[in-house]
């Protein structure tokens, strides 16, 4: 049976000044040369994507020496109309939290609140149903779980990440639709494991080669699912059980630690 799309609201920072010049993560090597020109047109591919699908794209400016800025996914988690906006681990990524308090308060949300406590946005809260699956273990503070709670008044399932390379939840599960996910098992603590199994028994797993490339770091509407192109046992997964997987080729933003997900910060109003 095929699936049923829902319209969603994204915003999205052009990588104008995209750049890998420090290191906060396993993927990002200075060293090796990046292309902004090319890491614009993968995301404008993306941008159209979502467009031509149907659904609303917002743009927040890109702000000069905020290299990691295209990554909006971090900037918040946004839910019911409320937007809990992050506080970055690093210094480099620090002022971006600023840029998205702004665009809040001026697009009229009605609740708008920066996280006491270390909290990467999406990058580490992923809605799934009536729930929020939170990350912990290299970037979100496990008491911004708490926060989250309080703020949003729904229930925060903690996760635990152990491999540096799976560095936040999107880098290592996806949700499709309320009752279905996708995830690398071995990104998580044995306690995160048992609490995954048995809470979406019916997930797809994915294996060593699929999580290396990203595949993970997805976006589904429900029924599209955009995911990174090179992550092929991934892609017929998700067409065996009904979904439309579309593939990306987001190789430039790799280059810092990030894919499809990373770039899309859902607003959900
Ligand atoms: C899913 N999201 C948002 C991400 N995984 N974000 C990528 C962040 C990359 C950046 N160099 C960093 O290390 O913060």
């Amino acid at each position: 049976m095929p699936r049923t799309a829902t319209p969603r609201h994204y915003l999205m920072v052009r990588p104008t000044f995209f750049d890998v010049e420090y290191s906060i993560n396993p993927w990002m090597d200075p060293k090796k040369p990046t292309d902004t020109d090319l890491a614009i047109a993968q995301w404008e591919w993306l941008r159209d994507l979502y467009l031509e699908l149907g659904h609303r794209v917002e743009q927040l400016e890109p702000r000069p020496g905020l290299l990691d800025m295209v990554f909006a996914a971090n900037g918040a988690t946004v839910l019911n109309g409320q937007a809990f906006v992050a506080r970055f681990r690093h210094p480099q990524r620090q002022p971006e939290a600023g840029a998205y308090l702004d665009w809040f308060r001026a697009h009229s949300y009605h609740d708008v609140r920066q996280s006491r406590w270390v909290n990467e946005g999406e990058g580490d809260y992923l809605v799934a149903g009536g729930r929020i699956l939170a990350g912990t273990g290299f970037r979100t503070d496990s008491r911004a779980h708490g926060e989250a709670a309080e703020f949003f008044g729904v229930p925060v399932t903690g996760l635990t990440l152990v491999d540096p390379h799976y560095y936040h939840l999107d880098t290592a599960l996806c949700v499709l639709d309320a009752d279905t996910v996708m995830y690398y098992p071995r990104a998580f603590s044995p306690d995160s494991r048992r609490l995954l199994e048995e809470l979406y028994p019916d997930a797809i797993r994915a294996g060593d080669l699929d999580a290396a490339v990203f595949g993970l770091n997805a976006v589904s509407d429900g029924r599209h699912v955009v995911l990174p192109q090179a992550a092929t046992g991934l892609i017929a997964q998700v067409r065996e059980r009904g979904f439309e997987p579309i593939g990306a080729d987001m190789s430039e933003l790799l280059k810092a630690g990030g894919s499809v997900k990373c770039c899309t910060l859902e607003l959900r109003t």
